[in-house]
C-alpha cells in the first residue's frame, strides 16, 4: 500500500469574489475563503489524516489555505515546500479583467474555451496543457516519489494547476476535462497503487457548485 495524496484548491480569493481573471496575480483570501479553508481542514481532521509534508504554490491564497488546513489537522508548522510550478495557470492578457466583461467582448464560447479547454491558451497565457507541462514534471519528481514510499502529502494549489493533475490521475480525455471544475476548499483524497495509478478517490465535500 502506498501513501495518500490530498489535492485542495485554495478558498475563495478576493478576485474570485470580484469575478476577475487572476492567474499569477496575488490576491488574498476573502472571509468566505478562510471559512472554506477551515471547512476543508475540518473535513480532513474528521477523516483522521496526519500529513508528512505539504506542497503549495508561491501565491498567497494557496499558502494561506495550506496553513489553515494544517492548523485544523493539528499540524501547524509542518514542513511546507513552496514552488511556482504549482502556481495557477498564467492568464496572460486576461489577468485582471472581469470574466463577464470578457464574455461581452469575446463571446461566451470563446471565454469558455480559454478557461476550460485543454490546448487553447488565453492570449499571452498558458493553456491547460502548458500548465501541465510544468506541474507534471514537478509532481513526478517531487511529490509522487513521496506518496509511493508511503507518505501522506498535502498539495494546496489552484483550480487549473490541479485540473492538470486531475486530468491525468482520473484518466480524462481532452473533451472530458472541459466540464471539470474544482470547488474552492474541497479536499480530494487519492490513494495510489504502487504503479502510481489511482486506487481510490474520495471527495470530502460537494463539488457540484463549482463553475
Ligand atoms: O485564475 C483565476 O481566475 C481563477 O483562479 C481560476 O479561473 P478559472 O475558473 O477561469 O479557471
Amino acid at each position: 500500500m502506498t501513501g495518500t495524496l490530498v489535492l485542495v484548491r485554495h478558498g475563495q480569493s478576493d478576485w474570485n469574489l470580484k469575478n476577475l481573471f487572476t492567474g499569477w496575480r496575488d490576491p488574498d483570501l476573502t472571509e468566505l475563503g478562510v471559512t472554506e479553508a477551515n471547512a476543508g481542514g475540518k473535513a480532513l481532521a474528521d477523516y483522521g489524516i496526519k500529513f508528512d509534508i505539504a506542497f503549495t504554490s508561491v501565491l498567497t491564497r494557496a499558502q494561506k489555505t495550506c496553513n489553515i488546513i494544517l492548523e485544523n489537522v493539528g499540524q501547524t508548522g509542518l514542513e511546507t515546500i513552496k514552488d511556482e510550478a504549482l502556481n495557477e495557470r498564467d492568464y496572460g492578457d486576461l489577468s485582471g479583467l472581469n470574466k463577464d466583461d470578457a464574455r461581452a467582448k469575446w463571446g461566451e464560447e470563446q471565454v469558455h474555451i480559454w478557461r476550460r479547454s485543454y490546448d487553447i491558451p488565453p492570449p499571452g497565457g498558458e493553456s491547460l496543457r502548458d500548465t501541465g507541462a510544468r506541474v507534471w514534471p514537478y509532481y513526478m519528481t517531487e511529490i509522487l516519489p513521496r506518496v509511493l514510499r508511503g507518505e501522506k502529502v498535502l498539495v494546496a494549489a489552484h483550480g487549473n494547476s490541479l485540473r492538470s493533475l486531475v486530468m491525468v490521475l482520473d484518466k480524462l480525455t481532452k473533451e472530458q476535462i472541459l466540464s471539470v471544475n474544482l470547488a474552492t476548499g474541497i479536499p480530494m483524497v487519492y490513494k495510489l497503487n504502487a504503479d502510481s495509478t489511482v486506487a481510490s478517490k474520495e471527495v470530502l465535500g460537494d463539488m457540484s457548485g463549482a463553475h
